[in-house]
């Protein structure tokens, strides 16, 4: 079966300090997939992987593949960038209007118009399911949205890209149940429609979501071999 993303064996290590992995899936086009394991384990980790953002100093080994493409470590590939997107943990709400903020990043990669970038970011928006609470004050400040509604945006930026994948970092845990609950319907509005890998720590919001689960659990510790003599 082709898949969007196939990992295998993916591992991350700080020099020889096993640290995630190994972990090895495949997600398939339309499904959504939820990233589950104990904290520590390296869900977080996964992801900054996935879009070959992983701190300094630290490694990745195993093969990554974007639409059967192998993906290089520290490669800096701009064009995986807008294939795979990570919406992360704490949503990114810059200083401009809510309009000026779903356009961030796809104005830096599609040649067009304001009128066609506009309706672009009314597609998104419109799929994160934000459109009819901000269509009246696009050029108001995203900074006054609420933090379901900051969550959401970062969500209508991440798809104004169309990207291949999106990668969510536990995007409710920071959210009352009210904004949880409106997260919870963009994420479940994609559904059969986007790729999506979830990272989540709840395992009754991964029943609701996923249509499948890939368990991270933290790498086993080697033992070093005793000093002989
Ligand atoms: N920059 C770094 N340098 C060294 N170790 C790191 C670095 N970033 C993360 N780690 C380690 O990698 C491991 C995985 O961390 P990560 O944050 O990915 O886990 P997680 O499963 O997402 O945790 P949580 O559910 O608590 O968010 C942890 O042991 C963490 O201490």
């Amino acid at each position: 079966m082709d898949h969007v993303i196939a990992v295998r064996e993916l591992r991350v290590r700080d020099r020889d300090k096993a640290l995630v992995g190994p972990v090895s899936f495949g997600l398939v086009q339309g499904s959504t997939t939820g990233l589950c394991g104990p904290s520590g384990a390296g869900k977080s980790t996964v992801l900054r992987a996935l879009v070959d953002l992983l701190p300094a100093g630290l490694v990745r080994d195993g093969h990554v593949e974007v639409l059967g493409r192998a993906i290089a470590h520290r490669k800096g590939d701009a064009d995986l960038r807008t294939k795979v997107v990570l919406v992360p943990q704490t949503p990114v709400v810059f200083g401009g209007s809510i309009l000026d903020n779903a356009l961030f990043g796809i104005r830096h990669v599609l040649r067009a118009s304001r009128g066609q970038l506009r309706d672009r970011a009314e597609e998104a928006l419109n799929e994160a399911g934000l459109w009819k609470e901000v269509c009246d004050r696009l050029d108001s400040p995203a900074q006054n949205l609420s933090a379901g509604q900051r969550q959401r945006l970062c969500l209508a930026r991440a798809l104004a890209l169309e990207p291949a994948a999106l990668l969510l970092d536990e995007p409710t845990s920071a959210l009352d149940e009210r904004s949880r609950d409106t997260v919870e319907e963009s994420v479940a509005a994609l559904r059969g429609r986007r790729t999506v890998l979830l990272v989540s720590h709840d395992p009754a919001q991964v029943a609701r979501l996923c249509d499948r689960t890939v368990q991270l659990d933290p790498p086993v510790a080697v033992p070093r071999p005793a000093p002989v003599g």
